[in-house]
């Protein structure tokens, strides 16, 4: 769950294509207090999806805890279609002590979901564990439900063999303490697209509006490159190409007719990108185009999309919260002062869960070898570990012969800095790791990146 509602950034009914556990779970511990039970459910193919069914409940649980209405019944069974999809595992604090006028037993005080989606760490797309849906009511805050459901499935998520665990944070100071690093970020952009915007680079190929019928496979088409080619991206869910294409509302799995989308085609015919976006308004001044969802699968469809932007007659300002803090775009506008910041904001935050297999799948650049001890408080990722890199490939084993670390870093520390998101020399100064000064620059050169990494999927 993410601050921000972006676009399947969830809290209510949000996304989708997932490949978690599919079998019937139910399991049910005492785990917090006495009063309390943890239900445990993965939607059944002949899930209940009435108001009163399990599933309902779970998800008007959810939307309490981010502020929601309840849901429509009618878009129950969409939002079903959709986490079956994901392979959504949900997870429900029930307690039945309550004053006989509460909200009943069947509707969670705390919410927890995972689900499971690729990670590109370079050379390899590795499954990771998503956590999101984490909720607790207010009258049962801060008696320790959330650590109990994220100690328990942490080790859980390590114990089926999940190397990473991963979630974007509705607050920043939550998930530190268990053992999560900011990993990835995006910027938020406001581009004056008045008579000074140009797109220098030589145009090439098409941009053009389609045509809604075909906008959810053209977005997962085009999405599937992106994930393929970038460094930090994560795997969407179900919802992400419907809500990206409008064929989703942004509050109701029904049509948003006020979203647009143009795709870029290359010169050989090739969806390589697409925009979708939306009017703010005739009282909206300056006059503002908001792109809710920009996928380019190549540098020049970015450009090309851009181009596309900037031709919108009526318009003063494009805006979107998702750009690369190393974009391109300024450095191809013939006047760099159309283009600026408005806040940054982390996305990915990660944990390590199996350090050998999380550091093994990873690319590096260059060669060379460093030892690293890592400090985790939950135990999950403790221990003294040898990376040796060559050209790029590594080879990880755990040290167990007393040979000493070359590098002291915290499990946040190392989350940070396993997608490349930050130098190990920025992390060295602000005391997450311990290092000599050719040990820093070691870890720099390997971890290092020729572009950050990139997320544009909330969950
Ligand atoms: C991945 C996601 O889904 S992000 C979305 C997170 N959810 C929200 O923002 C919705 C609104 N907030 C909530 O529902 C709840 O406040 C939650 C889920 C964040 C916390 O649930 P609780 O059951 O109250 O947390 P719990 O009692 O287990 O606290 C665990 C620790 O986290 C700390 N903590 C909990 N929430 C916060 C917070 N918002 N800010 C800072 N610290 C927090 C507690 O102080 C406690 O610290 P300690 O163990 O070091 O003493």
């Amino acid at each position: 769950m993410a601050r921000r509602r972006t676009l399947g950034a969830d809290g209510g009914a949000d996304e989708g294509p997932g490949r978690g556990r599919r079998a019937r779970v139910v399991l049910v511990s005492h785990d917090t207090t006495p009063a309390l039970e943890t239900r445990i459910f993965t939607p059944d193919p002949d899930e209940d999806a009435s108001t009163t069914g399990r599933f309902a409940t779970w998800l008007n649980a959810e939307g309490i805890g981010f502020h929601d209405g309840t849901f429509d019944p009618e878009d129950i069974p969409r939002f079903l279609e959709a986490y079956q999809a994901d392979g959504r595992v949900l997870w429900g604090v029930h307690d039945d002590a309550q004053p006989a006028e509460a909200l009943g037993a069947d509707h969670p005080v705390g919410t927890y979901g995972t689900m499971v989606h690729p990670l590109n760490v370079g050379s390899a797309q590795i499954e990771v564990h998503q956590i999101t849906a984490v909720t607790v009511r207010a009258s049962h805050r801060r008696r320790g439900i959330l650590r109990s459901m994220m100690t328990r499935d942490l080790h859980e998520a390590k114990d089926r063999g999940l190397p990473v665990a991963i979630l974007t944070a509705s607050e920043a100071t939550i998930y530190g303490r268990f053992g999560f690093g900011a990993a990835t970020f995006t910027q938020s952009i406001e581009v004056d697209v008045r008579e000074r915007f140009e797109v220098t680079a030589p145009a090439t190929g098409t941009t053009t509006l389609v045509a809604r019928e075909h906008a959810v496979r053209l977005a997962g088409q085009v999405f599937a490159g992106f994930q393929a080619s970038t460094f930090g991206s994560v795997g969407r869910q179900y919802a992400y190409a419907r809500r990206a294409s409008g064929d989703w509302g942004r509050e109701r799995p029904v049509e948003d007719r006020a979203v647009r989308m143009a795709v870029h085609y290359d010169a050989e015919g090739t969806p390589a990108g697409y925009v979708t976006y939306r009017f703010a308004g005739w009282e909206t001044s300056p006059r503002t185009m908001k792109v809710l969802d920009l996928v380019a699968g190549t540098p020049s469809a970015y450009l090309e999309l851009w181009r596309y932007l900037g031709s919108l007659d009526l318009i003063q300002v494009v805006t979107w919260d998702e750009a690369r803090r190393d974009d391109p775009l300024p450095w191809a506008l013939r006047d760099r002062r159309c283009y600026a910041v408005k806040g940054t904001d982390d996305v990915l935050w990660v944990r390590m869960l199996d350090v050998p297999a999380a550091l093994g799948a990873r690319s590096y650049r260059g060669s060379g070898s460093i030892v690293l001890d890592v400090q985790d408080d939950l135990g999950l990722a403790q221990g003294t570990f040898a990376l040796a890199v060559t050209d790029g490939v590594a080879q990880v084993h755990i040290v167990d012969d007393g040979t000493a670390a070359d590098v002291t870093l915290t499990v946040n520390a190392l989350g940070s800095l396993y997608l490349g998101g930050v130098q190990a020399s920025t992390l060295a100064a602000a005391g997450g790791l311990t290092a000599g000064a050719a040990e820093v620059e070691r870890l720099d050169v390997l971890f290092g990146l020729a572009q950050e990494p990139y997320c544009i999927t909330h969950f």
